[in-house]
């Protein structure tokens, strides 16, 4: 049996993770740089968790500048099999005003410059994101919402730009023109990483704005995100201490094979495989070094 554990990484406005008891902090080292913290274990109920709040504590760090392989690689290192994202948003759509919750399953990558991958020369892996979200957490994260009895939207695509700066008028009409429904700046690499290391996925987006497309409500400015994002923070607390109170102690095998996705992903021959990469990779590899593969 494998020992299921959540990892929490906390968006704008979520830096911890109220409710938590027993509470530990872990400073990980990984081969790939600082992650945005300390990690932060304890438990709510008799479920255990992690937290890593992913600009940092005091929101000391920019989107386009997390080390988002760091923060993956010390979940995967802490033993994290599971990874909800939470994530501040703009709305494309009038029936998903602010304060909405959103449980996308989809994402368009619109960064650039960012590490997005573990792999490389020297150790070429293609895993699939036909799939980004992990269905059994996303079913999760509804069931919790209505639990707790907050607005959740099951399905969505989330168009993760580089930022820091806002969209222009003209990119977010061609956005909602495309059918996208929320706009953030987070969530890319971050979801490609998760699969890279073999953990489930899924993104609990939360909507603060409506961008700046609408002709009749004024372009988003960061205060009016703060400010909702504080309302929006009170019900993820809720929301995230009902998954965990109701998260499984053993790992559930991920139906779309999150947790296998290397499987049939490693190109580089194993001989002419990189020793200095692969050393980097211990942790993200360590399964499939495990059967051999
Ligand atoms: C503080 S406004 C823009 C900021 O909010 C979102 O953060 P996160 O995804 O970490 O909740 C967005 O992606 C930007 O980083
Ligand atoms: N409108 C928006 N664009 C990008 N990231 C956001 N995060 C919250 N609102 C956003």
């Amino acid at each position: 049996m494998t020992k299921a554990l959540l990892g929490i990484i906390g968006g704008s406005g979520v830096y911890d993770l109220p409710g938590l008891t027993d509470i530990r902090e872990e400073k990980v080292v990984s081969p790939w740089g600082e992650p945005s913290d300390v990690l932060r274990f304890g438990r709510i109920g008799a479920t255990e968790a992690v937290f890593l709040p992913r600009h940092g504590r005091g929101h000391c760090l920019s989107p386009d500048g997390i080390n988002y392989r760091a923060n993956i690689d010390a979940l995967k290192r802490a033993g994290v099999t599971d990874v909800i994202s939470v994530s501040a948003c703009g709305s494309f759509r009038g029936e998903l005003p602010p304060g909405m919750f959103v449980a996308v399953d989809q994402f368009v990558d619109r960064t650039f410059g960012r590490q997005s991958s573990f792999f490389g020369n020297g150790c070429v892996a293609h895993v699939s994101m036909a799939h980004p979200v992990a269905p059994l957490l996303q079913h999760r994260i509804i069931a919790a919402a209505h639990a707790e009895k907050i607005d959740i939207v099951k399905g969505g695509t989330y168009v993760c730009m580089e930022g820091p700066q806002f969209s222009s008028k003209a990119e977010s009409l061609g956005y909602k023109a495309a059918g996208f429904s929320v706009i953030g700046m987070t969530a890319l690499p971050e979801a490609k990483l998760a699969r890279e290391a073999e953990m489930s996925y899924a993104t609990l987006a939360m909507v603060t704005d409506f961008d700046c497309w609408h002709d009749e409500i004024a372009a988003v400015e960061v205060s009016d995100i703060l400010a909702i994002a504080k309302s929006n923070a009170e019900k993820a607390a809720r929301l995230v201490a009902r998954l965990l109170a109701d998260f499984p102690a053993e790992h559930q095998t991920c139906p779309i094979g999150s947790d296998r996705a290397l499987d049939y992903a490693l190109v580089t021959a194993r001989e002419a495989r990189d020793p200095e990469l692969l050393k980097k990779l211990d942790a993200i590899l360590a399964r499939v070094n495990a059967k051999g593969a």
